[in-house]
C-alpha cells in the first residue's frame, strides 16, 4: 500500500513561493512556519526536489518552542542527477537520495537508484514503492513546484496544507505548482476544504481530495 500524500505549500495570496530571483525565506510568518515543523512531527517522511535543496538549502527537521520535542522524519529527496551538494544541510545520515543514477557518496546521505521515466527523473511509482519498502506510511511533500506537479498530476496528492500570506509577487514569481497541462477545466484535480484557520498575518487552509 503506497503512503498517504500530504503536500504542504507556503505561498503569497496568488499562489506563488518564490520571487522571480527565487527569493522565499520567509513568505509566512513564524506562526505558520511553527504550523509546519508540527506537520512534519507527524509524518513519517518529507520530501523536496534538488531544486528545493540547491534554492534554500533546507534542514527538514522538526523544530518546536523551547521544551517542545518530537522526532525528525525520514528526509527524502528527489535528485536524478545526483546534484545535492556534499556540503548541504541535507547531505547527512537520516536523508534518503532518490536517483536515476549510479550512486556516489554525497556526505553521510543514503543514495538509492530507481526507476525512472523517459527524462529520466524518479517515476512516483518508484518513489512511492521504494519508500513503502522502508514502511513509510505517511509522506508531506514540501516543494518546489515541479514536484508538486508530478504528485498531483500522478494523482495521489490525498491532502493538501495550504499557509497563505497576505502578499502578492505576481505571475513572474515561483508557482507553488508547476505545469499540469490542463487543457479542460472538467479536468482539474479538485479538492474540499476541510478548515481555514487564521495564523498570525496568514491563513492556513486544509484540503482533502475530493
Ligand atoms: N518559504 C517558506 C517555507 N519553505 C519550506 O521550508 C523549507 C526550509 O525548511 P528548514 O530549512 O527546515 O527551515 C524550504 O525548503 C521549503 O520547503 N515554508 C514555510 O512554512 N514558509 C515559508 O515562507
Amino acid at each position: 500500500m503506497r503512503p498517504r500524500i500530504t503536500w504542504k505549500v507556503a505561498t503569497s495570496l496568488d499562489g506563488r513561493i518564490g520571487t522571480s530571483t527565487g527569493e522565499s525565506q520567509w513568505i509566512t510568518g513564524p506562526q505558520a512556519r511553527e504550523q509546519g515543523h508540527r506537520l512534519r512531527a507527524t509524518h513519517d517522511a518529507v520530501l523536496v526536489g534538488v531544486e528545493t535543496v540547491l534554492a534554500d538549502d533546507p534542514r527538514l527537521t522538526v523544530r518546536l518552542p523551547d521544551g517542545e520535542t518530537a522526532a525528525d522524519p525520514l528526509r527524502v529527496v528527489l535528485d536524478s542527477r545526483l546534484r545535492t551538494p556534499p556540503f548541504a544541510r541535507l547531505a547527512r545520515a537520516g536523508t534518503l537520495i532518490l536517483t536515476t543514477r549510479e550512486p556516489i557518496v554525497i556526505g553521510e546521505a543514503e543514495i538509492v537508484r530507481v526507476a525512472g521515466d523517459s527524462q529520466g527523473r524518479p517515476t512516483v511509482e518508484a518513489v512511492l514503492e521504494t519508500l513503502s519498502a522502508r514502511g513509510v506510511r505517511s509522506l508531506m511533500i514540501e516543494g518546489g513546484g515541479r514536484v508538486a506537479a508530478c504528485f498531483v498530476t500522478a494523482g495521489v496528492v490525498d491532502a493538501i496544507e495550504w499557509f497563505r500570506a497576505p502578499i502578492l509577487l505576481g505571475g513572474d514569481g515561483r508557482p507553488g505548482v508547476a505545469s499540469l497541462a490542463l487543457a479542460r477545466l472538467a479536468h482539474a484535480p479538485r479538492y474540499r476544504r476541510l478548515a481555514v484557520e487564521p495564523m498570525g498575518d496568514d491563513l492556513w487552509e486544509r484540503y482533502e481530495k475530493a
